[in-house]
């Protein structure tokens, strides 16, 4: 469980509880899955939002994705907003309905739900950042795409950035890439769009990670404009930095490089509050921030949505 004064943070059976009374109160428009398990056998929960949810209607499909890294626990909180967002305020909110009406929103809430509750055990933080297999995979380095190709992640099971010993070693971005794969139908990827929520900086990201090249044979100077303005609107609504991953630092095995190159997805990766502080500290806000930092995000989110219905 969360540390006392931190509630407000949800643990992996809470929000297990929220997902399922979203669907209850609203089962017109909201249904629960999984894309699999994770290591230690917890459903790793998907939630769909849509008017006439049980149908697979020709709706641009749009995907957010939160808690990768385990002590990151303001970005599950992120998805959950979405999640109530997009369903309480169905039929009241004209925006969010259009865009209930016109979208299929996936959400996928915790893409590590072992190394988040490995990080609160018993009421205490412990900086846990990856999965909890073995010594741990950097679930953002695992990736199939340019995996390990470029200095951008180790090789080492002890490092916090630990790639694991394969490509999908791990079985929680095994579960989410297949859940992607999945989505192309009569050959066409249905998901146009991604966030991958993460703490802490307040940037908005996009690919490639691996390269320092702006684009290139898989990624046309089109293309990567397409990324700084989708990337620089977003950040406008939301006053986070928008700047191309690799200006960062180099990473390989990311999430939005493998949507991209794999799928063709217009995939995002947002840093959220705080934007500095350089400690462990930054990644466990007070649980009072968690309604102003995540409804921060509410205009970024309706930016994508409606990014997500236009051609590249
Ligand atoms: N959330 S974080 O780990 O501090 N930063 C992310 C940045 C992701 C990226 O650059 O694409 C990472 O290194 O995976
Ligand atoms: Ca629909
Ligand atoms: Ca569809
Ligand atoms: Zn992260």
């Amino acid at each position: 469980e969360f540390p006392a004064g931190d509630e407000g943070y949800h643990t992996y059976g809470e929000l297990t509880e929220v997902l399922e009374q979203a669907v209850a109160d609203h089962g017109d428009i909201a249904s629960l899955s999984s894309v699999g398990d994770s290591h230690e056998g917890r459903a790793l929960h998907l939630i769909k939002i849509s008017d006439n949810v049980a149908q697979d209607e020709d709706e641009p499909e749009v995907l957010f994705t939160c808690n990768q890294h385990a002590r990151e626990h303001l970005t599950t909180e992120m998805c959950l907003r979405i999640v109530e967002r997009f369903t309480d305020e169905y039929g009241s909110d004209p925006t969010v309905t259009e865009l209930v009406d016109s979208r299929e929103i996936y959400v996928i809430p915790t893409v590590n739900p072992d190394g988040a509750e490995y990080d609160i055990e018993g009421g205490r933080y412990k900086g846990w950042r990856k999965n909890r297999q073995d010594s741990g995979t950097d679930l953002n380095r695992n990736w199939g795409y340019e995996w390990g190709c470029c200095g951008g992640s180790s090789g080492s099971p002890s490092s916090e950035t630990y790639r694991g010993p394969s490509a999908f070693s791990a079985p929680e971005t095994t579960a989410v890439a297949s859940f992607v794969d999945s989505r192309v139908v009569g050959g066409a990827q249905q998901i146009t769009a991604h966030i991958d929520f993460h703490s802490y900086s307040e940037l908005v990201l996009w690919p490639y990670g691996y390269t320092y090249d702006d684009s290139n044979d898989t990624m046309s100077p089109e293309e990567a404009k397409r990324f700084q303005e989708v990337g620089e609107a977003l950040a406008a609504s939301n006053g986070y930095t928008p700047q191309q991953s690799s200006d960062l630092y180099i990473t390989d095995g990311s999430i939005n490089d493998w949507m991209w190159a794999e799928h063709g997805i217009l995939s995002l990766t947002f840093e959220m509050y705080p934007a500095g502080g350089g400690g462990l500290d930054g990644f466990y806000p007070p649980d009072e921030r968690i309604e102003p930092e995540t409804q921060r995000n509410d205009e970024a989110v309706e930016i994508l949505l409606t990014e997500a219905g236009n051609q590249a």
